[in-house]
């Protein structure tokens, strides 16, 4: 390939399509991800943000077309499948264990990558254990390896969920409001932490956001919802200074 060749995009979804009943959840979505890029997904309640990462990430089946990575279709792949082909995801609410410490949900996302894990294979076998350490310790939670996933506060605990996912190798990661339930107050912080570790990690991100301090800090690009449509998209200083998206996005987010 020649030093000019255009970047191509990781991920390119295609007049993707899919109501439920007659709510129209995606209508007709087109967006190409960038490699190395963080894009950020706005909009109201209900406007299909988490249909789009579910469509993505198999958790869903659109009803029209097409989403291609890496230049090959994931449509009709499970979402095990879709792991395998290297994009991650995180949900709303954390997916750990509560009743494990941290260093085993840690170890177990490592185990489960290597297919390896059982119910009868101890989760602290030295190798996953190391790598458990050193993956914790780059996301600043080395300090409460040792506690249980119920005992951290919101923060790290959405950082030890987003770790679990890491722990996979994606080198796409669709992230579902990282920052909800997090206090005010540690929210920067944890954005800064997990765009750091995926910088390093050189993983591309998509992350729905409704706090646009946050987007406007950490975003690439924005893609702005409403009503199953992309109706805004490009960098954060031209998308959150369009009158239309404040006045008919981030003014009704203000009342979410
Ligand atoms: N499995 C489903 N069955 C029926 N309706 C669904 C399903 N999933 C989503 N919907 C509907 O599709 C629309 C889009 O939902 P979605 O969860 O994608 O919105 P969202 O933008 O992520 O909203 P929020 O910010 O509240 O998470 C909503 O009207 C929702 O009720």
């Amino acid at each position: 390939m020649s030093a000019t060749a255009p970047l191509r995009p990781l991920l390119s979804a295609r007049s993707l399509r899919l109501a439920f009943g007659g709510v129209k959840a995606a209508d007709g979505i087109d967006l190409d991800v960038m490699p190395g890029e963080f894009l950020a997904i706005i909009g109201p309640n209900g406007a299909g943000k988490t249909t789009f990462i579910n469509m993505t990430t198999g958790y869903l089946r659109p009803q029209g077309g097409s989403i291609d990575y890496e230049g090959r279709s994931l449509l009709g792949l499970r979402p095990r499948a879709i792991v395998r082909r290297g994009i991650g995801r995180s949900f709303q609410l954390p997916q750990l264990f509560t009743e494990h410490t941290v260093l085993e949900n840690a170890a177990l996302a490592i185990a489960a990558r290597a297919g390896l894990w059982s119910p009868l294979t101890p989760l602290l076998r030295p190798g996953w254990r190391a790598e458990a350490e050193a993956l914790l310790d780059r996301f600043g939670l080395g300090a409460v390896a040792g506690a249980r996933a119920d005992a951290l506060n919101e923060g790290a605990r959405k950082l030890a969920d987003i770790a679990m996912a890491v722990a996979l190798n994606p080198r796409l990661l669709l992230m579902d409001e990282p920052t909800s339930g997090v206090a005010a107050s540690e929210k920067m912080g944890v954005v800064e932490t997990l765009v750091r570790v995926l910088r390093q990690a050189g993983v591309t991100a998509v992350f729905v956001e409704h706090d646009m301090d946050v987007v406007a800090r950490f975003a690439d690009r924005v893609a702005v919802w409403s009503q199953g449509r992309i109706v805004a998209l490009g960098p954060p200083q031209q998308v959150l200074a369009d009158p239309v998206v404040r006045r008919e996005v981030i003014g009704i987010e203000a009342h979410a």
